[in-house]
């Protein structure tokens, strides 16, 4: 519970559960708000504005020149600290573009976090989100910045830090519940955003969610796929329509509750991601949490660029017995996926109803 005159926001983890990556690539995706995990951004008033680094996500204290490469080696060299700065950073000159007035005060922002870490969950952007949902409370600017405008505000933040990111899971992280989103080039170029349709929570089968401790970068995993499709590569081109179309198809699956379709549509979804990538980008674990899940005849794919995935058994709770068993066996981690619901409150759907293209 926040104190008085603080504030807190918490986002959960997303699900990209059809036609991921394809947001990354003018498509379409059906993605879904994850309440097994969350980050949580507290926003407190201050004379000066702090930034505060959290004791363990940005570690600057080591034993060891040892412990310190070690965990550079695990981790990386970046924690939240330079997403809530973005965030930041983002959130102002959007305001000052906008010709939104910002009252003269200052505050300090912390956060904590237990989505595993770059595990394509979504954990960057979540800390982001949060942090713009506290902005736009403490400058009480929520009903000037529209619902459709937020996810391109926190994927700005990222891409303002090099990091090459898709708009789905702000999406997702925004919206909240469950989301079929569509990219198309001419709308996304002429509006800033995409188009959003939240759908039924309840159409959704039950989902499990494997991960393991095995961090991965999105931007470094996109990279290279990014440059070829931006240089015109007829076969990355042609195999991120057939992406995007798995999630119209998948649409439709759950509408009609085909799910036997629907878990055919999650294998290719994947099937088509290895073929793009290539098995050194996706990583042999990854690729592992993806077939230990087949072995048991679940469906199966990445939940973002890499580290979790969903898994669905169509057969039930015996295939899911089996599923925990071959996980256990590897170290894998299984997990009844929890979908939250939305949360966006009467001020946010006023800017939806009234001004949505
Ligand atoms: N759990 C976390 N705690 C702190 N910072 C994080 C966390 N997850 C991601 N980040 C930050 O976000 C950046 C990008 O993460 P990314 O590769 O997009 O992973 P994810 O799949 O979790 O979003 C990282 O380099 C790091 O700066
Ligand atoms: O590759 C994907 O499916 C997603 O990768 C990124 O998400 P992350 O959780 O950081 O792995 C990216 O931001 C998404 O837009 C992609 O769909
Ligand atoms: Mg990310």
């Amino acid at each position: 519970m926040a104190e008085r005159g603080s504030i807190e926001h918490e986002v959960h983890a997303r699900i990209g559960l059809l036609g991921n990556p394809s947001d990354v690539y003018s498509g379409r995706t059906i993605s879904l708000s994850l309440s097994n995990f969350s980050a949580t951004v507290r926003l407190e008033p201050s004379d000066r504005l702090v930034i505060e680094p959290h004791p363990t996500h940005d570690l600057m204290h080591f034993d060891s020149i040892d412990h310190l490469v070690d965990r550079l080696d695990s981790e990386g060299y970046y924690g939240g600290v330079r997403l809530l700065m973005s965030a930041c950073n983002v959130f102002l000159k959007h305001c000052r573009e906008n010709g939104i007035q910002l009252r003269m005060a200052n505050f300090k922002l912390s956060y904590e976090t237990n989505i595993p870490r770059q595990t394509g969950l979504s954990g960057s952007s979540a800390i982001v989100c949060a942090a713009l949902n506290c902005l736009l409370d403490f400058y009480d600017v929520r009903h000037l910045i529209r619902v459709e405008v937020r996810p391109s505000l926190v994927l700005a933040a990222e891409n303002a830090l090099g990091i090459v990111a898709g708009l789905q899971d702000r999406v997702a992280q925004v919206y909240g519940g469950l989301v079929f989103m569509d990219f198309n080039k001419e709308h996304t170029e002429k509006f800033g955003h995409g188009i959003y349709t939240p759908m039924d929570i309840n159409l959704l089968p039950p989902l499990h969610l494997i991960f393991a401790e095995n961090p991965s970068d999105s931007g470094k995993v996109h990279s290279t796929v990014r440059q070829r499709w931006l240089a015109g590569d007829k076969f990355i081109i042609s195999s991120m329509e057939e992406v995007a179309n798995l999630a119209l198809e998948g649409r439709k699956a759950l509408l009609e509750k085909d799910y036997s379709k629907f878990a055919d549509l999650m294998n290719r979804n994947f099937d088509l991601r290895r073929s793009m990538f290539g098995e050194d980008a996706l990583g042999e674990l990854n690729i592992k949490m993806v077939e230990v899940a087949r072995k048991v005849g679940a469906a199966s794919k990445f939940t973002g660029s890499g580290g979790a995935v969903v898994a669905f058994c169509p057969e039930g709770p015996s295939q899911v017995k089996l599923l925990e068993n071959e996980c256990a066996k590897l170290g894998f981690v299984v997990q009844p996926v929890q979908v939250a619901p939305s949360r966006l409150n009467d001020i946010d759907l006023k800017t939806l109803a009234t001004t949505t293209p």
